[in-house]
């Protein structure tokens, strides 16, 4: 079972930085398709991932059509969408055959309207009020990740680290 992260078209590069350091951190790929609104050398990147990107597995997409084919038949799909009626947390993510992507949409005009209605069914809300138009692109990330990886309890992540320096026990 591998998790997956998939940015649509992402455009800001400090919301990749910060996605890629939560990838690292969680042993999840990070799928990015293209076009990307900056360079994956960009320094604000760089920096909100600081000097983890040797940590992170990236698979470049030259387009949807592209990742999409790459989707083999045990492949779970989810696309992160506000318009969608069912929550994030109405799914299991805990079958060990499968690979999960969750795919999230640019900061700007979210997923492509025909992706989202072609995919009605997988499409998982994030519940919010109406106050904001939408959450931050990594902060959506995180939430739906750790819901998968809460679910599946956490695999190959350390629930305890030895550190030199304990502030909680020194
Ligand atoms: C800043 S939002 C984009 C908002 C855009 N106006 C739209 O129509 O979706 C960037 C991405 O974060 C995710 N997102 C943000 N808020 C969400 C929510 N409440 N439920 C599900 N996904 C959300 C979606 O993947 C969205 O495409």
């Amino acid at each position: 079972m591998t998790n997956h992260v998939v940015l649509y078209e992402p455009l800001m590069p400090a919301n990749t930085g910060n996605i890629a350091r939560t990838c690292a951190g969680t042993d999840t790929v990070l799928d990015l398709i293209e076009p990307l609104g900056f360079s994956l050398d960009d320094k604000h990147m760089k920096r909100a991932g600081l000097d983890y990107w040797d940590k992170v597995k990236i698979n470049k997409h030259d387009s949807l059509e592209d990742f999409l084919a790459t989707l083999q038949a045990n492949d779970e799909m989810y696309l992160i969408s506000k318009f969608s009626s069912k929550s994030y947390t109405d799914i299991e993510y805990t079958d060990p055959t499968k690979n999960y992507y969750f795919v999230f949409g640019k900061e700007t005009t979210g997923l492509p309207k025909t992706f989202m209605r072609e995919y009605y069914e997988r499409n998982l809300r994030i519940p919010m009020s109406d106050h904001i138009r939408a959450f931050n692109l990594a902060n959506s990330v995180a939430i739906v990740l750790f819901e998968a990886l809460r679910q599946q309890g956490f695999p190959h992540l350390e629930q305890s680290h030895h550190y030199p320096k304990d502030k909680l026990k020194d």
